[in-house]
């Protein structure tokens, strides 16, 4: 009796979460050279969108160079093999934004919620499902509650017309073994009706080992981004996915050579920065902070002169959650004004 290795689905999310890493500003140029490079290596879906989703252009989120939804028809073009995910923040985005997406040509739409919220998203999949496109879960930041409770959140989004439900680690918080308490807890949850996923953060540096954890634990459809271009230190890099699953014989269906050229060269040279698991990076990882957060951390440490590190720390600490970018300047603001000058001058530094 021969037993076949499961495969998994790699979702590459360059063109959404990479949005983050380059404040939203992707032309359609680039997003057509990205999009066909993956498209070239086997990759079969490709997530467009501004960081925060559809609708994401805002003063709060900061505002896109190019309108997503011609992004997404630039993919949707350029694209032969693989289908068009977009991501929808239920509040931000609304189902008049769906709409417009699937007139694009997206066929996939993942709905993403804090890990407590579940319901917000039950129309915004019944939407989805009416309108044929295939739906995804996104449980964010994924760490802040227990395996069982998570279980019971996918359960919602599931009976919902989820059809796959994704454990967020979007502070790059959680090892290897929490990631396989809560992946197994949903897979015994969902069972038949639905499939799990996992999309993991580089804050730690684990976006690989978490990847092939879940993977193990029953997650069948994973993310990752180019050169781990994404929010924070970036994603599980797509690259080191498809190199590291063809070592272990876990079918991707991805064409190692052509994810290490649509990384190296077709993304990189399109970058001016890549992502670093640097000392702000590193305390998202520490005290589990939305990596989103993180250009909104730097860009408030110019201004009010607190470095972005200590400012990250204080907002994890505060337990603030998506939506919540424009309490970043209270917290710099607060720190700010409880800087201390030293009583003596420091040897050595120019006064
Ligand atoms: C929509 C915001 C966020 O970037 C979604 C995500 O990728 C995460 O939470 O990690
Ligand atoms: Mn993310």
């Amino acid at each position: 009796m021969s037993t076949t290795t499961p495969a998994v689905r790699i979702t590459d999310t360059t063109l959404r979460d990479g949005s983050h890493a380059v404040a939203h500003q992707f032309t359609v140029e680039q997003v057509r050279a990205v999009t066909r490079a993956l498209d070239d290596a086997g990759v079969r879906v490709i997530e467009v969108t501004h960081g925060d989703g559809l609708a994401g252009s805002s003063f709060n989120y900061g505002f896109s160079h190019t309108d997503e939804i011609e992004l997404v028809e630039a993919a949707v073009d350029e694209a032969r093999d693989a289908r068009i995910a977009v991501l929808l923040l239920p509040g931000l985005g609304t189902v008049v934004d769906l709409h417009r997406a699937r007139d694009a040509g997206a066929g996939i739409v993942r709905v993403a919620t804090h890990a407590t919220e579940a319901d917000v998203s039950v129309q915004h999949f019944q939407a989805a499902r009416q309108l044929d496109l295939e739906t995804v879960g996104f449980l964010m930041l994924s760490h802040r509650i227990g395996p069982e409770a998570l279980a019971g959140q996918a359960r919602i989004m599931a009976d919902a017309g989820c059809q796959c439900v994704y454990v967020v680690d979007s502070a790059g918080w959680l090892l290897p073994t929490d990631v396989t308490d809560r992946v197994s807890a949903l897979v015994a949850e969902l069972g038949a009706d639905a499939e799990v996923g996992f999309h993991g953060h580089q804050n730690l540096s684990l976006g690989i080992a978490n990847s092939i954890a879940a993977y193990q634990a029953g997650a069948r459809q994973i993310d990752g981004s180019l050169c781990a271009l994404g929010a924070g230190a970036g994603n599980a890099p797509t690259e080191l996915l498809a190199t590291v699953f063809d070592r272990l014989a876990i079918p991707t269906g991805l064409d190692v050579d052509g994810v290490l050229r649509a990384a190296h060269e077709v993304l990189t040279p399109l970058v001016p920065r890549l992502p670093v698991a640097d000392r702000p990076a590193i305390e998202q990882g520490r005290y589990g902070v939305y990596s989103s957060f993180l250009l909104h951390a730097q860009s408030a440490a110019e201004r009010y002169g607190v470095p972005a590190h200590a400012i990250l720390r204080a907002v994890g600490e505060a337990g603030y959650v998506g939506g919540q970018e424009d309490m970043i300047i209270d917290v710099a603001i607060g720190l700010s004004s409880r800087a201390t000058v030293p009583a003596t001058p420091l040897e050595g530094v120019p006064q």
